[in-house]
């Protein structure tokens, strides 16, 4: 069986360098291109690159992905910074490239995908939820993209399950003291030297509550997702917005 042609874009960033290892050691894939900021990007074409791995920053990933597509070259996306406006201009170049597959995924690891799934899950039973998430202090934007897709995930349950707004302060006597509003649930962005990835789920009802905490203790949670995602992208068209989607979680 041929090799899957995969290429890394921010191939010397925190988890392009460690995606470059994964790649490079899985026995499916050939490494073809791993590419800093200021690399042409015509070496995904000479080197006949099929799937891109794009780990760069929320300021390159649109420039990276638009080549990409007109290309042919399918992607999977860790960067950050997705809003709808971003996901409309994305899906209008896929239109021009039916054949072409983009996965984007908030966080490659299981533990992450499982917290958003379990958080979702929970939230229509308890009437408080608030998203915590703590990070390396030089991660480049906050909130984080897991944070904002957790509690966009949580927004959906509740309202799908008709729970009433969460009862909040009615003073705050400093601005960003009850943190940013994510679709009318709390996120709170920690940055702090020792720290990787984590994120804590707070839950409130009557007389309890309940935590749901992940922890990314190193780069290499990420990678199985990764790769994952590269195998899988190659025959899946279009795009998709979370690795549980290439999941099985019931
Ligand atoms: N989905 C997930 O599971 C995860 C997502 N991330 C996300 O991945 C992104 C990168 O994070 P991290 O590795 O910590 O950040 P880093 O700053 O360590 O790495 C980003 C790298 O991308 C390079 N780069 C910037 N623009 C380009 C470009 N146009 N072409 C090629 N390379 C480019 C940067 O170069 P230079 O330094 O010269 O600017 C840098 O080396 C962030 O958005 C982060 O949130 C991170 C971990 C997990
Ligand atoms: O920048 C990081 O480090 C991470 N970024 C992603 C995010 O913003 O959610 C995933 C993970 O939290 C690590």
């Amino acid at each position: 069986m041929s090799k899957l042609r995969v290429a890394v874009l921010g191939a010397k960033g925190r988890i392009g360098s460690e995606a470059v290892r994964a790649v490079d050691a899985a026995d499916d894939m050939e490494l073809v291109a791993a590419l800093g900021r200021g690399d042409g990007l015509e070496t995904l074409v000479e080197t006949g690159a099929q799937v891109v791995v794009e780990l760069t920053t929320p300021d390159s990933v649109m420039g990276n992905l638009d080549f990409c597509v007109r290309h042919g070259i399918h992607a999977v996306v860790g960067t950050t910074g997705w809003t709808d406006e971003r996901l409309a201009q994305l899906n209008t170049s896929l239109a021009a490239s039916p054949e072409t597959g983009v996965l984007i995924a908030p966080n490659f690891s299981i533990g992450a995908v499982l917290t958003m799934k379990f958080a979702e899950v929970a939230a229509p039973y308890f009437e408080s939820v608030e998203v915590v998430e703590l990070h390396h202090p030089n991660k480049v934007d906050a909130p984080s993209g897991t944070a904002t897709r957790t509690a966009q995930l949580i927004a959906a349950a509740r309202e799908r399950a008709g729970s009433a707004p969460q009862p909040d302060a009615t003073v705050t006597a400093l601005d960003g003291a009850r943190g940013a509003n994510v679709d009318g649930v709390p996120v709170h962005a920690v940055r702090l030297r020792g720290l990787l990835a984590h994120q804590e789920v707070l839950l409130g009802g009557e007389g309890e509550t309940l935590t749901i905490r992940h922890d990314s203790l190193h780069h290499s949670s990420f990678m199985p997702g990764i790769l994952l995602g590269v195998r899988r992208v190659v025959t899946t068209p279009g795009l998709t917005f979370g690795l549980e989607n290439f999941l099985d979680l019931g």
